[in-house]
């Protein structure tokens, strides 16, 4: 796919229940910071795309990444960045933002079928779950791939200076 291609994927959170009703079903989603992408990640959202016919993720904004203290100077990479990495994967449909602290409110407003996160969430404990299973969805883990994570990797980067 062009770039054109590509960033066509990534929408305005106003756009996006829309731009989801064209989608294939069922629809996945996924929502995270996705830093620095990784193996973890890339296998993680082919596993999510897997489970359905497409694969919604809401990113975090810059604004949001922060308040979530992975540090400092967290995200590395701005909110636009992330974007485009994550549309270019094969796995992805459609990519927005959300600016809260959850996406609770944004898993409202786009209702998906399916809602996933990694193995290192227990799917029983979030508001997430409780909002998708209360309108018949499914919630559910992916397992998490060992070894792989942004802040190892960033911390790995630091020490190797
Ligand atoms: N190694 C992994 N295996 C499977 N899923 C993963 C893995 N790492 C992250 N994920 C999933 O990817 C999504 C985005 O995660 P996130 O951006 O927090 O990655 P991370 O590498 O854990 O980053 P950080 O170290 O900054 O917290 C989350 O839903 C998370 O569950
Ligand atoms: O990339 P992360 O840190 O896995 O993403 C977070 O996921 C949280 C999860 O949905 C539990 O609520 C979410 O609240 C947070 O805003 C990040 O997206």
């Amino acid at each position: 796919m062009s770039e054109a291609g590509f960033l066509s994927k990534i929408v305005a959170r106003r756009d996006a229940p829309a731009r989801l009703a064209a989608l294939p079903g069922p629809v996945v989603f996924t929502n995270g910071v996705f830093d620095v992408l990784h193996r973890g990640h890339v296998t993680y959202l082919a596993q999510a795309r897997a489970l359905g016919g497409s694969l919604v993720v809401g990113l975090n904004t810059d604004a949001s990444a922060r308040r979530l203290g992975k540090g400092p100077d967290r995200p590395l990479n701005a909110e636009h960045d992330r974007a485009i990495v994550i549309a270019a994967l094969e796995s992805v449909s459609l990519v927005t933002w959300f600016d809260e602290d959850t996406p609770v409110q944004l898993l409202s407003e786009l209702r998906p079928q399916v809602y996933v996160k990694g193995g290192d969430y227990d799917m029983r404990t979030l508001a997430e779950t409780a909002l998708v299973e209360g309108y018949g969805g499914r919630s559910l883990a992916i397992p998490f791939v060992d070894g792989y994570s942004t802040t190892t990797l960033v911390q790995r980067i630091r020490a190797s200076r």
